[in-house]
């Protein structure tokens, strides 16, 4: 009996934007019940392939196969009805309508509402992704939300699952929750196409690697066989090094400190802030660990003074009260802010890197004289982040948008590590960058901070604050307990604090 045909094939696929070729005749071959990796560095092309197997984009050249016959897909729908399935890097969910009424909304159909309801409680009761239809979007937490986008496209029966960076907000236990889930999926005979740059993880649940570098195919193997060190080698081309670190005691001033901090919910579901302490001392990398959703967006928030605090005093910036003034007014004092979602907060998407540049650095003075846009001053510091960040991009200053995930992750911490900051507050440093991006980020981070900048981390990744952090605090039910040095903390004693341990009674109820 001849052998059934894989279930989709990429043959010589080209796809070029202007002089770039983002896929250079690149080959993929996933077989039905396989949990296959697609890796690479930032920039080297995952995207952009996938989008083409999701009808997105079209090839320039080459074909694809759907078990075995030769298919040409006009748009995602075409995708969806021969049964393949996307979950994106960037969520496209509606924040003012329910979880019921989203996913209907996506369906190619007109199921009546109580209809997709029902069935979307049975599809997350069988996969174990718990979700309450009734509730609206903007209440959810990431994970809830990536939840939301996995069973709506459970719920088209795909045979093939795109599944792009799906762990890179998920707690630990949100990453254990999603694996069980895929491993689920396979075992149904269907295939999922797994993006990741997390290398241990990919050992772990993918049986089959197809790596590309400058959009090329570099290597294919089974990552069961390779160390996450091997990988990475393969993707970048040569070994990843860890960085250079060594955790010290706060001995600089305070250079940023909060005090005695309440702020009510933003919005009806959202977290409080009690009672919030901290003193972040100049050389200091003080890392903010927590399940999403306990208060450290809220923190965020208040600490750019995207949110202002009750009383002036109650943010001090080098000792100054500044907690009634807004972000333009925190950053003319010195200090620097990456919130952690980059499409849409930390960047306008249709903007030119250049502008977006200046969206941040104008309040500081930085790129104006006489009231003008200095241009060619903001396309030089466009030309600095991409050389000291290593960006990987189609043109000198493309629209934020063009950019690969990675590499707008790259420029919106660039962009601000760059204009030395004395304070910086990043969120998320790392979400989505490769192995070398994130060593890079992470030691540019360690230099600020041996500069004598003070830098708070806020990171849903544990091993990522293990190494750069001096000290760690964790946020519990918008509570912050006091920081810790990280010598004597692992993983699992962090894990402990995240689930509640030690903090107040009526807060861990
Ligand atoms: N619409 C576009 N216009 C111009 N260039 C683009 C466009 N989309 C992607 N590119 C470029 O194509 C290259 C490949 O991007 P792609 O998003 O496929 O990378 P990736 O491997 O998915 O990266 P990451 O890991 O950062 O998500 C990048 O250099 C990117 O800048």
């Amino acid at each position: 009996m001849p052998a059934s045909p894989p279930l989709v094939q990429a043959q010589q696929i080209v796809k070029r934007f202007g002089a770039l070729a983002a896929n250079d005749h690149v080959d993929l071959t996933v077989a039905a019940g396989e949990i296959h990796a697609l890796l690479g560095e930032n920039g080297a092309g995952k995207s952009t392939l996938v989008k083409m197997l999701y009808g997105l984009l079209q090839p320039d050249a080459g074909r694809i196969l759907w078990q075995g016959a030769p298919v040409v897909l006009h748009g995602p729908r075409e995708a969806r009805r021969l049964g393949i399935g996307m979950v994106f890097q960037h969520f496209s969910l509606f924040e003012a309508m329910t979880v019921a009424e989203n996913v209907a909304l996506a369906l190619d159909g007109d199921a009546p509402l109580p209809q997709v309801a029902e069935r979307l409680a049975e599809t997350s009761r069988a996969y174990g992704l718990p979700l309450d239809p009734r509730r609206e979007v903007w209440q959810l937490s990431v994970g809830e939300r990536q939840r939301v986008e996995i069973v709506r496209c459970l719920m088209q029966d795909p045979r093939l699952l795109i599944l792009d960076e799906p762990t890179s907000v998920l707690t630990p236990q949100e990453a254990e929750g999603l694996f069980a889930t895929l491993a689920k999926i396979r075992a149904e005979g269907r295939a999922v196409l797994y993006i990741s740059h997390k290398l241990e993880e990919v050992r772990r649940i993918c049986e089959a690697a197809t790596i590309l570098r400058h959009g090329k195919v570099v290597a294919r193997c089974d990552p069961r066989a390779e160390s996450a060190a091997s990988l990475a080698r393969m993707m970048v081309g040569s070994t990843v090094l860890g960085v250079k670190h060594e955790p010290t005691a706060p001995r600089g001033k305070v250079r940023l400190a909060v005090a005695g901090l309440s702020l009510p919910p933003a919005e009806a579901h959202g977290v409080a802030l009690r009672d919030v302490s901290l003193a972040l001392h100049g050389g200091e990398v003080l890392g903010i660990a927590g399940v999403a959703g306990n208060g450290q967006d809220e923190l965020f928030a208040a600490l750019s003074g995207e949110r202002l605090a009750p009383r002036a005093e109650a943010v001090l910036l080098d000792g100054r009260p500044v907690g009634r003034q807004g972000i333009n007014a925190r950053r003319r004092l010195g200090a620097a802010f990456v919130p952690e979602e980059r499409l849409g907060h930390a960047a306008a998407p249709r903007f030119p890197l250049s502008e977006n540049a200046l969206l941040s650095g104008h309040a500081a003075g930085e790129f104006l004289a006489g009231g003008l846009v200095r241009r060619g001053r903001l396309l030089g510091y466009v030309d600095e982040v991409t050389r000291v960040f290593d960006l990987r991009k189609g043109s000198r200053d493309p629209e934020a948008r063009a950019l690969s995930g990675g590499n707008l992750q790259k420029f919106t911490v660039g962009r601000e590590i760059l204009r030395n900051p004395d304070v910086l507050v990043v969120a998320q440093p790392t979400w989505g960058v490769d192995a070398g991006a994130a060593r890079r980020i992470r030691q540019a981070l360690l230099d600020l901070a041996a500069e004598g900048a003070a830098v708070l981390a806020i990171s849903q990744d544990l091993d990522e604050l293990l190494e750069i952090a001096d000290r760690i605090a964790v946020m519990f039910h918008g509570r912050l307990s006091a920081p810790l040095p990280v010598q004597g903390l692992t993983q699992e004693s962090l894990g402990l604090l995240m689930g509640g341990s030690g903090f107040p009674a009526e807060d861990a109820a």
